[in-house]
């Protein structure tokens, strides 16, 4: 947005013009400029906060000849307002008054101090407590980009490179809160992607420079130590994420002190399909709850949840982690777990704290928070498993002289914000003490005064007042005036009364005056003392924070495995998935909830000889809860969490794919039919035999035969290339002959009996295929009006009549017909095959276009 142009008709007055000088710098900001209790916002500013806030806007005064279009925010409200600005998207710059009122000739000289981005927000109030806000920069714009992120509340920046097919995993995996991209080479596929975007000059994303910043950042000479060394891209990602979060914040980012690459192959990989399908951490509707993760996060901090949520979007293919965190909930359990629970209730978020002081952002109370955790640490050490203990030693013992400092310095109960004062506790500041002791001797002194001049001058009803517009002075009625002793200046005459000041009156005024103020200024100063000493321990901070997260999570595992009756899985090297009495932990918990049915648990088992289950079945009997139930449980043992079963064996596992049903994509123009295929292709092209796939009735958006056709061409090709481990649930009854030709292959049923006419679900896994799909019942026992159920029962009956006369002989899996032999590639052809535009200097490339041209003419 550009602030309007105003024509130059007269110049604008030296406010404004300071105005517009800043705003210059921020034209796709809105700007808040502080003019005394107000954040004021002009000319279009004002229109957009209008619109966006619904306050009042208006016109005042003159510049450059025209009326100036303003609205405005009162400061104390400044934060319910940067709240709704930043949830709607918007970023927000916001210039203080940061020089001396009255000290110039012209307006007081004003800064922008802070931006507030999507990306960038560090204030407690407006971050989510269970989310982190990241911050993701993505380079490059062809096959591969470079990633580059970071929470600027954890102080730890993440590198990736990835092709152009996986970028959308990695978005949906990090949902960022902002995106930097290059202004002028737009990533595509961010672009498609519905987060924040803010674009970046093109010279911010330069690798060279990126390099130079990262090691600056981390305070190293090479990034060979992180083995992040070669990541090219991924570094010119890095230079524009550093230099923006530093614009932002207006200062560099003292916490953010490591790095890490996380490589594409080390992840179990969870398309955005799965993740939505799986509802991980939304539902289909979009909503928080219920899904797999509010079912587990029971933590009891907002750290914690937080690291939780991050393991179960993040699990690694290699199983150390996962044994690891498998091994502290079993001694947890042993050892149990609510002592530390309880220990962790007065646990402060230390993580985001750490953060806010590194960005000298901390607020007395958040200081108080941190005090507090540390006070309850020997307590908390107390209650945690020897093992664990003992792991994060060094984190748990922070350097003494952090609570010794925030005992004495900051006070029992301080205010919230410094600028009010009673930040500082007695006792921590000779000086500020005696500021503060005349304000408090204040009342004794002029009693002790008057006393003393009463005697002094025989004038006995003498006093000693005070009032806000004439200060302090001696008050003496008009009949004793006489008596009245030298030194005495008239301040004030009344009508019955001389009001007077003396030498040693002034000097006391002077003093008390200036004392609240020069206490006022003392406090900041200490306070901002306290950081400077507090930043010099950032490290044992940052890492008392990420290990306090990481045994709220563990101990919340421990909780749920124990209330809700988990099991340990177990590693195998050998392909297999193999689960005893599985259960779905979202469905359970509803039907406990709701005091429905018991939940009916169901084994599954795969292996190097089975690959693929056939699953057939009424609707509503139970084939998507069990297939989706297969899948949490694979990714809550890689995650690191017991599982809802009684027995786990888990081989190696790179992927969880599903296929399943999801609503129209209307916003990106696609069909049902057009999403289910270019989902189901996704499947096929990145599945490996270590993948676990779900097909939930593929093929369903067509018309029958090329909905059978199609889905029996799927199956095949996952059985006989792929060899995934694949739940293939289907109503095409005719795949039920599919196991009969494919050996890793076996049909499966959920169980429903008939009773008379209604139907009956059992939710049974069962071997072999379903007898019928009772879709009539189904749609009876929905309310379908009886004629209509009837009808359709009739029309069944003669379909089915018909199809038994028809020829069945067809063979739905015969092998297709052998394509026509490929003719021998051009010359021309050949030629073009081995151009590759990514590789050639403009000058080759030319010279390549004239040879492909001589050979089209030849
Ligand atoms: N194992 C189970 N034990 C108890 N109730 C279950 C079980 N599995 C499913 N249900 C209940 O049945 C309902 C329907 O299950 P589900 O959606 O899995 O059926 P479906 O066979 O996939 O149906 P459709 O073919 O129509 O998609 C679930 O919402 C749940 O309440």
């Amino acid at each position: 947005m550009k602030a309007d142009t105003v024509p130059d008709l007269a110049p604008h007055t030296p406010m404004m013009a300071q105005y517009l000088g800043l705003k210059a710098d921020f034209p796709d900001t809105l700007l808040l400029y502080r003019m005394g209790d107000f954040y004021e916002v002009f000319y279009d500013d004002a229109r957009k906060c209008h619109a966006l806030l619904d306050i009042t806007i208006t016109t005042r005064g003159q510049s450059a000849g025209q009326p100036v279009v303003m609205a405005g925010v009162p400061v104390h409200a400044l934060e319910s307002y940067l709240a709704k600005l930043i949830k709607l998207g918007e970023a927000v710059a916001i210039a203080e008054q940061v020089g001396e009122v009255g000290a110039g000739k012209g307006p007081v000289e004003r800064k922008v101090v802070r931006v507030v981005t999507p990306g960038t927000i560090t204030d407690t109030e407006l971050l989510a407590d269970k989310q982190d806000a990241v911050l993701l920069s993505v380079s490059g714009h062809g096959r591969r980009h470079g990633l580059a992120w970071l929470s600027l509340t954890q102080g730890e920046i993440v590198l990736a490179e990835c092709s152009d097919v996986e970028l959308p995993a990695w978005l949906a995996r990090l949902s960022p809160a902002e995106v930097l991209v290059n202004r002028e080479a737009q990533p595509a596929g961010v672009m498609k992607a519905r987060f924040p975007v803010t674009n970046r000059p093109s010279w911010q994303f330069d690798a060279a420079l990126g390099q130079r910043k990262l090691c600056e950042q981390l305070g190293v000479a090479s990034l060979q130590g992180f083995n992040a060394h070669e990541l090219t891209l991924a570094h010119a990602a890095g230079s524009a994420l550093l230099a923006f979060a530093e614009h932002t914040q207006g200062r560099a980012l003292a916490h953010v002190r490591s790095l890490r690459v996380q490589r594409s192959g080390e992840l179990l990989d969870l398309p955005p399909a799965t993740q939505r399908n799986l509802e991980l951490v939304q539902t289909l509707r979009g909503e928080s709850s219920p899904t797999l993760f509010s079912l587990l996060d029971t933590c009891k901090s907002g750290m914690g949840s937080r690291m939780l949520r991050q393991w179960l979007l993040h699990p690694k293919r290699d199983r150390g982690e996962a044994n690891a965190r498998h091994d502290a909930i079993a001694a947890l359990q042993a050892e149990g777990y609510e002592p530390l629970r309880d220990a962790l209730k007065s646990v402060s978020d230390v993580e985001r704290i750490s953060a806010r002081i590194a960005l000298r952002q901390v607020r007395p109370r958040e200081l108080t928070g941190l005090r507090a955790t540390l006070q309850v640490l020997p307590q908390l050490r107390g209650v945690t498993p020897a093992a664990l203990r003992d792991a994060n030693a060094a984190a748990l013992n922070p350097p003494a002289d952090i609570l010794e400092l925030l005992e004495r310095a900051i006070a029992l109960e301080p205010a919230l914000l410094t600028r009010d004062g009673g930040v500082i506790a007695d006792g921590f500041d000779a000086d500020l003490d005696e500021l503060r002791g005349i304000q408090n001797n204040c009342d004794a002194f002029l009693l002790d005064l008057e006393t003393r001049e009463r005697a002094r001058t025989g004038i006995a009803n003498l006093r000693v007042q005070y009032n806000r517009v004439h200060g302090f002075y001696i008050e003496v009625t008009q009949g004793q005036v006489d008596k009245v002793p030298m030194d005495y200046q008239r301040r004030q005459t009344l009508k019955n009364a001389e009001r007077y000041i003396t030498p040693e009156l002034k000097t006391f005024e002077d003093k008390a005056l200036s004392a609240n103020e020069r206490a006022l200024a003392r406090e900041k100063l200490l306070y901002e003392q306290v950081i400077d000493a507090l930043m010099t321990r950032l490290e044992p901070l940052t890492a008392l924070g990420r290990t306090l997260a990481g045994l709220d999570a563990l101990a919340a595992l421990a909780e749920r495995a124990v209330t809700l009756n988990w099991c340990r899985p177990e590693f195998v090297a050998q392909p297999c998935l193999e689960i005893t009495a599985g259960r779905h932990p979202v469905v359970q918990a509803r039907l406990a909830e709701t005091g429905g049915a018991e939940f009916m648990p169901n084994d599954c088992r795969l292996d190097a000889r089975t690959r693929l289950l056939v699953i057939t079945g009424p609707n509503m009997g139970g084939k998507s809860t069990f297939m989706r139930q297969v899948a949490l449980i694979a990714l809550l043992a890689a995650v690191g969490s017991y599982v809802p079963a009684t027995a786990c064996r888990l081989g190696p596992m790179d992927a969880i794919h599903t296929r399943i049903g999801a609503a129209d994509d209307l916003a990106n123009a696609q069909s049902t039919f057009m999403l289910e295929m270019t989902e189901g292709a996704a499947i096929l092209h990145s599945a490996t035999d270590q993948s676990l796939v779900l097909m939930d009735e593929i093929g369903r958006g067509t018309s029958t035969f090329d909905g059978l056709a199609l889905a029996s061409a799927i199956a095949t090709h996952l059985h006989d290339k792929t060899r995934a481990f694949t739940l293939f649930a289907t109503h095409y009854f005719e795949l039920t002959e599919f196991p009969a030709k494919h050996p890793l292959a076996q049909n499966w049923h959920v169980s429903a009996v008939e009773s008379g006419e209604d139907i009956v679900f059992l939710h049974e896994l069962q071997a072999g295929p379903a007898s019928r799909s009772y879709g009539v019942q189904v749609a009876r026992l929905a309310g379908m009006p009886a004629s209509l159920v009837r009808q359709a029962r009739a029309t069944l009956e003669a379909l089915e009549a018909r199809s038994n006369a028809a020829d069945d002989q067809f063979d739905l899996f015969a092998a297709p017909p052998a394509p026509p032999p490929l003719p021998e590639p051009s010359e021309l052809r050949q030629a073009l095959d081995l151009v590759d535009p990514d590789t050639l200097s403009p000058r080759e490339a030319l010279e390549a276009l004239y040879k492909l041209k001589a050979l089209a003419k030849g």
